[in-house]
């Protein structure tokens, strides 16, 4: 069923979809009365009057208006591991190089909202700057009850089991290998056809996601506009006793009754939507003669800030692709980054890390902290003799989630018995091997150089 889903395509298009002919309004939003005698509503994702070029909003076409639902009450016990605010109270600076182990699937049902666990972040969702990043662990489909983020939009990478999820705009499929983006405000709600389910969330606080620029590389390349995915319009028409809206705002759960499904748009129009993207229609670009590529190189899509080139959250990927660079250090360089890093897995093994890393696991590398392959890349690369050959990395997908602003780190994060304590290791065994006049100091203090030479 999933497999046969139909979608409207095009990245930041304005489009419409209607599931009954005749359900959108011709030639203006909101007409006394609607065709089919639907509410008009519209989801506003920035403000009116952000330019042209970037304002994003939608149309809806409902069967009730979302405003049909009793007060919002906090939700008990809610989830205690959101986090929208990083502050000295809520989370820790730590500058170590931190990785996790996958976390493992759980017996007790867990739908996505419980599921839904946070990292690291930086900013806040109520002054609209800064980003939160989490992990979730599920078995369970949403029942009766519809998620909305008021924060910030989501970006999903699964990683492990299949999401089917119901929004406003229609439904959308996504498997390991997709990403799905639920942009701020969108009521939706997540099946998981194969139970037990695991993946990454970016949250982005007060902009929406773009394509990058491209440059040099011309009009062409990386992610084509056209892969993006956009539901198209479905409605059930349905009446539930309890159904249940759950709002997270400000990293707090609410949730509200109504007595009908919140999935009643059957039209709708605009530039506002969620989306998927299938990561292998990525066509890459990189180095063809000799040197390593930054890896924005790499950007599926951005998050900017206002200072021009600087992201907010850079989402990019390590996917299949020819190494062809001759003498060159083909993995990862060693480096210390003004931005920050935090990486995940989705399948495979990871270029610059032979173990350790693994599927459903993440590493964060923050703001100056030294990183590169470990010890044994390192040594595997420059003890092969065949570096100059043509080689695809095959079998593989890592991904980073790249921000200017530095992440505070939950502390459930840093006391995680999957936290690997162990990691500064893979690096510990990279030797000197400088060879020119080698100095030693013995236990005397006697300087090699100081010794006459016979
Ligand atoms: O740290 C990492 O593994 C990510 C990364 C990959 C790369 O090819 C160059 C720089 C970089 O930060
Ligand atoms: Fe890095």
């Amino acid at each position: 069923m999933a497999e046969e889903l139909e979608y409207l395509s095009g990245f930041g298009a304005h489009l419409s979809s209607e599931a009954i002919p005749g359900a959108l309004p011709r030639h203006q939003n909101n007409p006394l009365l609607c065709p089919l005698g639907l509410y008009a509503e519209q989801l506003s994702g920035t403000s009116f009057t952000s330019p042209r070029h970037l304002n994003q909003c939608s149309w809806f076409y409902r069967i009730k208006p979302s405003v049909t639902h009793e007060p919002f009450y906090p939700c008990i016990p809610g989830n205690k591991c959101l986090i929208s605010e990083f502050n000295q109270h809520t989370t820790s600076a730590t500058p170590t190089q931190l990785r996790w182990r996958p976390a493992e699937f759980s017996e007790i049902p867990t739908d996505f909202i419980d599921g839904l666990y946070t990292v690291c972040g930086a900013g806040s969702s109520f002054l609209r700057h800064g980003y939160a990043i989490h992990m979730y662990v599920a078995n369970k489909s949403m029942e009766g009850r519809a998620f909305c983020n008021a924060d910030g939009d989501f970006l999903i990478v699964p990683q492990h089991g299949k999401l089917f999820i119901t929004t406003e705009c229609g439904k959308l499929y996504a498997q390991p290998g997709e990403i799905v983006v639920i942009p701020q405000g969108f009521r939706f709600s997540i099946d998981l056809p194969d139970g037990d389910s695991r993946g990454y969330v970016a949250e982005i606080f007060g902009t929406h996601f773009r394509l990058p620029d491209l440059g040099p590389i011309g009009a062409n390349g990386l992610a084509a506009p056209r892969d993006f995915l956009v539901p198209k319009a479905w409605y059930e028409d349905a009446s539930y006793p309890n159904y249940t809206i759950v709002q997270k705002f400000g990293g707090e759960l609410f949730m509200a009754k109504q007595d009908f499904s919140p999935f009643n748009v059957v039209a709708w129009h605009g530039n506002y939507v969620p989306y998927k993207y299938d990561l292998s229609k990525f066509c890459p670009f990189n180095t063809v003669l000799f040197d390593h590529a930054d890896p924005s190189i790499n950007t599926v899509l951005t998050a900017p800030t206002y200072k021009p080139g600087v992201a907010l959250l850079d989402f990019v990927i390590f996917p299949p692709r020819w190494l062809v660079a001759e003498n060159t250090f083909r993995p990862p360089y060693y480096h210390r980054n003004c931005m920050t890093e935090f990486m995940g897995l989705i399948h495979g093994v990871y270029e610059a890390k032979q173990d350790g890393f693994l599927p459903g696991g993440a590493s964060l590398h923050s703001c100056m902290t030294p990183h590169g392959p470990d010890t044994k890349t390192f040594e595997a690369t420059i003890s092969r003799n065949e570096v100059n050959e043509p080689f695809r990395i095959e079998g593989t997908l890592a991904f980073m989630f790249e921000s200017s602003l530095i992440p505070r780190v939950c502390q459930w994060a840093l006391e995680s018995p999957g936290l690997d304590k162990d990691y500064y290791q893979c690096w510990i065994g990279l030797k000197s091997h400088f060879s020119h006049n080698k100095e030693s100091v013995d236990e005397n203090g006697t300087k090699s150089s100081d010794i006459p030479q016979s």
